[in-house]
């Protein structure tokens, strides 16, 4: 397709030479056809009246099509001669990419309660983290030059044609026309074969296929059909409404620029030629909104600065690769809605550009709903010239450091790019209850995030938990991170603000490296987070109706526990399984460890399962608290109005909370719940499945777990420590189980020497030595008498900080020192009947 050779060039004119300093390259037909070649300008009107119906703009959108055909002019002042530039799209490169980008949503979430290697869970998991390791190249068609993209399966992909090595040397302005389809599905979109962008000269057929979407863009068969004054004038009407709407917005005066640009806009009318002496920065728009939005419509505008100043742009200035880059693990990203260096390049500073990459057609209908979700295709309204710019060239030139630079690329190419203002723009409403204002989007809503004013840009969506959406995110500075979207709108307060009161524990864990460390977060309800925090919570009923997010920013852990688990019982022959301890050990000391510095910031988790464990870096972290409860000063225990948590793992007090037990004494729960979760977790860790696995219903696990007379079924190992630590865990008697410190120096993790070599250990006490020395080769024995060395020996790493006083706790350890001694006296009686 190397239709560029039958492109005609234009003449170049002194007309040609004033619209590079034409801020909004928005011509009308009519001075197209006095500034520029009126050939090209015949076709133009040819083409469209023949083939743009007003009927079937609609339908005709649906096609992703076309067209980059950026046509060279030369500078103000210069004597160049033009060149046609050709951009490609590679749709071979495209098929890879979307073929690995619907992986993206792979990591989900592996059922709390894992049973031993459930072969496609683990594959999926798998599967999904071992692509994100590997990043892979998707070579296009050999022929079209330079599509080199490093790409993480599960990203959000970006693919980066090296624009320059299509384009001749940029020595002038370039004309550039790109037509979006929109309305069609995004992965076939960008898969579609039609979405070429060729290099041809704007014939009819070209003219058909682009795409204008948006019925507030003035299109040019509107023209054709002879409304084009009205439109004009609609046209004009709606920018300087939202011109209105951003000087509002920023408190500005710019007014008269505004109205200077306005009657720009309106008196070049629609067409879809940017003049620019950096068309490298054309593409990085028209790249980075055709990506995933391939059916996008983008609408470029000059920046206000450069419509009052218009000057032509030197070219050294104009070329500036830094649309896309490149970052660490060959992620390409790119900068879609992030100009560049705000004085350097007028053309830089002119983008606006509005992506509206609605998939059905939707174009203000759902803008709404595309705002709330970030899944949703969104109309990304820009304004960032008037306002944002200096923010956002702020955020992104600190990613320069990392960021291998890429020319701008071509990839989704079937844009329909066009040079106004459109009602496209969508204000993006503040979501906070009272008050809401208005302010526009600067940047992709479908590829970014943005958290406190900081972009972060996705990469793909790791899991979801049953409240919250998590993406890998990546920042301007090319940290990988996770990022937890929680939706507010439908929820009651109370759960709204437990998800605030995550943030809150968060930050009270922030620097404790086994707890998984919040970098930034943003509550979008101000007013929600402003009563949680400063503790003036009235649980209101109802539930939130105005839009919201919390948005978390969290360190990016590369797989859970659950998939590890998982993943371990499927290398295991499960015909010949044994537990490896050393690494139950290794991990299972993490997880006491992450839980213990919870504990001792009297905070109790209340949903401990392995999917709430992360590796990052080679170290368990521990996540979600978003039904994480603090622990009063003056109590042990939380109050509950629920019971929460995730059955197969859930205490019998967290099920019975709140009701009374048979002493008339409410039961409460406290850290002896989460232990028990751990000890469902170590028993997980050790028969790959969880105690009450095989009651599959509520009311069944319900029943067993509340029993107080139901025996957990343990099987056989070869460590009867390891034995003694699940029962320890386990113990249906909250005050029986051991607590964090305890369970620290259990055998299982602190192995004991021989008896013999034991026995100094007694010395202190003379009675255990003695005992010691007469049963100490019994393994039960042995085991009690340890116990019982602790208490004695080390009284206050027995103590437990959840009760609250210093006579409470010398009771609780009499209270165990009585009941080993009991257990001893009952065993050694036991021994001497066998
Ligand atoms: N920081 C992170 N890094 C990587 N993955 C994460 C991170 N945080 C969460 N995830 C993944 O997302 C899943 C859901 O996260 P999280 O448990 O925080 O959400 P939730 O809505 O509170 O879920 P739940 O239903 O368990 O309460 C996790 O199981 C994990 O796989």
């Amino acid at each position: 397709m190397d239709r560029e050779a039958n492109l005609p060039g234009l003449p170049v004119t002194s007309q040609n030479l004033s619209r590079v300093s034409r801020p909004l390259i928005l011509s009308s037909s009519s001075n197209c056809s006095s500034s520029s070649s009126p050939d090209f300008v015949r076709h133009v009107q040819a083409a469209l009246k023949r083939y743009r119906p007003l009927g079937t703009m609609q339908s005709e959108s649906l096609r992703p099509r076309r067209v980059l055909v950026p046509r060279r002019e030369p500078l103000k002042g210069t004597d160049k001669s033009q060149d046609v530039v050709s951009l490609r799209n590679a749709n071979a490169e495209c098929e890879s990419i979307d073929q690995r980008e619907s992986v993206v949503a792979v990591a989900g979430e592996v059922p709390d309660d894992l049973s031993i290697s459930p072969p496609s869970v683990v594959g999926t998991i798998t599967e999904a983290h071992d692509q994100n390791l590997g990043p892979f190249r998707v070579k296009g068609d050999q022929s079209k030059p330079d599509l080199d993209l490093n790409l993480h399966n599960g990203d959000v992909i970006s693919s980066a044609f090296v624009a320059s090595q299509h384009l001749p040397a940029v020595d002038g302005p370039k004309k550039v026309q790109i037509a979006l389809g929109s309305n069609v599905d995004s992965q076939k979109m960008e898969c579609d074969g039609s979405n070429q962008v060729e290099t041809s000269p704007v014939n009819d057929q070209d003219l058909k296929q682009r795409d204008f979407q948006q019925s507030e863009m003035l299109d040019i068969s509107t023209r054709s059909n002879g409304v084009i004054s009205s439109l004009l004038a609609n046209r004009s009407a709606l920018y300087q409404d939202q011109q209105q709407q951003l000087m509002e917005f920023i408190g500005k005066d710019i007014s008269q620029s505004m109205t200077q640009s306005s009657v720009v806009g309106s008196t070049c009318a629609t067409t879809t030629s940017v003049h620019s002496s950096s068309a490298p920065m054309l593409y990085s728009a028209t790249y980075c909104s055709c990506h995933r939005n391939s059916g996008s419509h983008m609408d470029i505008e000059p920046l206000e600065e450069f419509k009052a100043n218009p000057q032509p742009i030197a070219q050294g200035s104009a070329v500036r690769p830094c649309s896309t880059f490149q970052c660490n693990r060959g992620v390409v990203v790119n900068q879609t809605a992030i100009p560049t260096q705000a004085s350097t390049s007028a053309f830089d500073t002119s983008l606006v550009v509005n992506d509206n990459g609605s998939l059905k057609g939707q174009q203000d209908s759902n803008v709404k709903e595309a705002e709330q979700s970030h899944d949703a295709h969104v109309d990304h309204g820009k304004s960032s010239q008037f306002n944002d710019k200096p923010t956002k060239v702020k955020e992104f030139q600190g990613a320069g450091s990392n960021v291998i630079s890429q020319a701008p690329s071509t990839r989704n190419s079937s844009s329909n790019l066009k040079l106004e203002p459109s009602k496209s723009e969508k204000p993006e409403k503040a979501l906070s209850g009272k008050g809401a204002s208005v302010r526009k989007k600067n940047y992709d809503a479908d590829l970014f995030f943005k958290v406190n004013g900081k972009l972060f840009q996705k990469l793909g969506k790791i899991g979801s938990g049953g409240s919250s959406e998590v993406y890998k995110v990546i920042s301007a500075d090319c940290a990988i991170y996770a990022l937890k979207r929680i939706k507010l709108k439908g929820r009651d307060y109370s759960t709204a603000y437990g998800f605030c009161q995550e943030i809150e524990y968060l930050n009270k864990l922030k620097g404790k490296n086994n707890i998984i460390q919040l970098i930034d977060y943003e509550v979008t309800d101000k007013t929600l987070l402003k009563e949680v925090m400063s503790g003036s919570v009235n649980t209101k009923d109802g539930r939130i109706k105005d839009d919201g997010y919390i948005y978390m920013v969290l360190e990016y852990g590369e797989i859970d526990l659950a998939h590890m688990l998982s993943q371990k019982w499927k290398n295991m022959d499960s015909s010949n399984w044994s537990i490896d301890e050393n690494w139950l050990r290794f991990y299972w000391q993490q997880i006491l460890q992450a839980v213990n510095t919870i504990h001792e910031e009297r905070i109790v988790h209340s949903d401990l399962k392995p999917a709430n464990f992360l590796l990052v870096k080679g170290s368990l972290k521990l996540i979600d608290f978003g039904i994480a409860k603090a622990i009063m000063s003056d109590t042990t225990n939380i109050q509950r109005d629920s019971q929460v948590g995730t059955l197969s793992y859930m205490s019998p007090e967290a099920f019975m909370c709140n009701e009374n037990d048979a002493n008339g004494n409410m039961i409460k729960c406290g850290r002896p719940s989460d232990i028990w979760s751990l000890g469902c977790i170590l028993y997980q860790m050790v028969y790959g499945r969880t105690p009450f696995a095989e009651y599959t219903t509520f009311w069944a696990k319900f029943k067993v777990i509340t029993d107080r007379n139901h025996k957990i079924t343990y099987g056989p190992v070869s460590n009867p420590w390891l034995l003694d630590l699940m029962k320890k865990c386990l113990a249906w008697d909250r005050n029986e189980r051991w607590r964090i410190p305890q369970l620290l120096q259990h055998h299982f993790l602190v192995p004991p020497v021989s008896p013999e070599l034991s026995l100094p250990r007694y010395k202190s006490c003379k009675l255990l030595q003695l005992m010691a020395e007469a049963y100490g080769n019994d393994y039960e024995t042995s085991r009690l008498f340890s116990d019982l060395q602790q208490i004695l020996t080390d009284p206050v790493s027995m103590l437990s900080s959840q009760l609250s006083t210093p006579r409470d706790q010398h009771c609780e350890l009499l209270s165990q020192m009585s009941r080993l001694c009991y257990q001893v006296r009952q065993h050694i009686a036991s021994l001497g009947k066998q």
